[in-house]
């Protein structure tokens, strides 16, 4: 693949998430050089201010590049190396729904996890499998580098659709962002760390991280946590509903101490717990609209007016745009870094399923990941990952068969749910909030 420079195209142009991408592919233009980055979105209004702020972004950073955002599959994906996907498909409002719904009925309500998982993972994957035809209609070689979520979800669905596809690799900037966060506990550069990851997107532990000496630091930062707890790693970084996320992971390290936690475990390790911190008229979805959300449009709005990015204040300082690159990155020039991302099991974790999507350590290189394995896990882990790899697996047939039975045994499974009763009116609910969204479950 190796080129001078790189076409990209950003699909959820209109995303939050995107300004952070284009200043972060501004900043490393000298690591993955580029021709052109175009903004794909089916929002032309919500698209709109987040293209205009990138004008007079790349005028002033990267007066080189070809920058422009469209409405149109053709032109967005004719011609292009690198896919980077973040929809979401509902907006915010279904967002709402996922997490309000599932709460009004006692049950968690989350973007990812639960309930709001399943209902989320069941609206994406149309869209998603839609997206990935229409890129192989245009740029057929193209790398999709995957944000969207629920990412566990996507990833399933998409290696059952497309299984001979080798150009699709879904990522997820948690596990990165938690190096970050024991850097910062530490008081150390993460960047040439060797983390061993194993378990499903938003929901796997790190059981080793060998620094640049070869040194295991995981004992050294469960020690730090269970002395000062995990918040000193990130106070300054973030909105109350991710402190008290972050604040968990000393009452996980204290119950299960092996390995050091994604922070998502916790809705599925202190379900009861989680539902009486948990707001059913103010969840995160209203939390983001009311923040980032406006904080970002108004952002870009200000720069589009102003004429200039110079004093831009619109990106929030995590691993999420730097990380995307760095994986288009080391496949454009064969770097083999590490990542974490997810990839088919076959026996990557010796005691689960072949056909699970696990999010393990990778290099990526111009033919992709190679994953290492962790070998076999215990009871414990092994008994978790199973019940979730059935639900996220029942999930996908469910949408993909149209099978409302599958689709209750998936939330029968969840164990956030658990309750069958609990389950069918959380499923029903969720049936009706989604007409239009999801195909008929019968
Ligand atoms: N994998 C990760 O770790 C990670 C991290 C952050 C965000 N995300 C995901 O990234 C996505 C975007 O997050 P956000 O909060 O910025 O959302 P957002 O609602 O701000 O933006 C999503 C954009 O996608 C667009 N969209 C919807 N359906 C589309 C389709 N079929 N084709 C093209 N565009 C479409 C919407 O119009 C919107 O502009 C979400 O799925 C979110 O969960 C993932
Ligand atoms: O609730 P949101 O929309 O703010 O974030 C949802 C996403 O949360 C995770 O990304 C986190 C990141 O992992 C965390 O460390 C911090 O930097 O904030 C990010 C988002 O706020 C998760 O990885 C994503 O999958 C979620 O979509
Ligand atoms: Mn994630």
């Amino acid at each position: 693949m190796f080129k001078e420079a790189y076409n990209i195209v950003i699909v959820g142009g209109g995303s939050t998430w995107t300004p952070g991408i284009l200043k972060a592919l501004t900043k490393h233009k000298e690591k993955l050089p580029l021709k052109k980055v175009t903004l794909y979105d089916i929002d032309k209004e919500r698209q709109e201010t987040i293209g205009e702020f990138g004008i007079v972004l790349f005028k002033e950073e990267y007066p080189e590049v070809e920058f422009s955002y469209t409405t149109d599959k053709k032109n967005a994906y004719t011609d292009v190396d690198f896919v980077f996907c973040q929809m979401r498909t509902g907006g915010y409002p279904m967002r709402e729904k996922d997490e309000h719904i599932p709460l009004s009925m006692g049950v968690i309500g989350q973007e990812t996890c639960g309930p709001g998982g399943f209902a989320y993972g069941i609206r994406s994957i149309k869209d998603m499998v839609e997206m990935v035809k229409d890129v192989r209609e245009y740029s057929p070689e193209a790398w999709i580098l995957n944000y969207t979520n629920p990412a566990a979800i996507v990833a399933y669905a998409l290696k059952k659709v497309f299984p001979d596809d080798k150009k699709i690799i879904n990522i997820c900037d948690q596990p990165v962002n938690l190096l970050r966060s024991y850097g910062r506990l530490l008081g150390r550069s993460y960047e040439n760390w060797e983390p061993v990851y194993f378990g499903l997107n938003h929901f796997g532990w790190f059981k080793n991280i060998y620094d640049e000496n070869g040194n295991d630091i995981v004992p050294e930062i469960k020690k730090i946590t269970s002395e000062k707890g995990f918040l000193p790693a990130d106070a300054e970084q973030r909105d109350q509903s991710w402190l008290d996320t972050y604040a968990m992971v000393e009452d996980m390290l204290k119950d299960f101490p092996d390995y050091l936690p994604n922070t998502y475990l916790q809705y599925y390790l202190y379900p009861e717990y989680k539902l009486k911190k948990l707001d059913p008229d103010y969840t995160r979805a209203n939390e983001v609209m009311d923040g980032r959300e406006k904080r970002v449009f108004a952002e870009c709005r200000r720069i589009a007016e102003n004429g200039t990015a110079k004093d831009s204040s619109v990106v929030h300082n995590d691993a999420h745009g730097d990380m995307i690159i760095e994986v288009a990155e080391s496949i454009a020039h064969n770097r083999h870094r590490y990542f974490i991302v997810m990839v088919e099991n076959n026996g990557l974790i010796e005691n689960l399923p072949d056909d699970a999507m696990v999010e393990v350590t990778a290099t990526l290189g111009i033919n992709g990941p190679r994953p290492y394995g962790v070998g076999k896990i215990e009871t414990f882990y092994k008994g978790l990952i199973e019940n979730q790899y059935a639900y996220e697996r029942l999930t996908v047939e469910a949408c993909l068969e149209g099978s409302y039975t599958k689709a209750l045994q998936a939330l029968t499974l969840n164990r956030t749910v658990v309750d069958a009763k609990k389950a069918r009116k959380v499923l029903d609910a969720l049936i009706e909030a989604n007409k239009g969204y999801w195909p008929e479950l019968s």
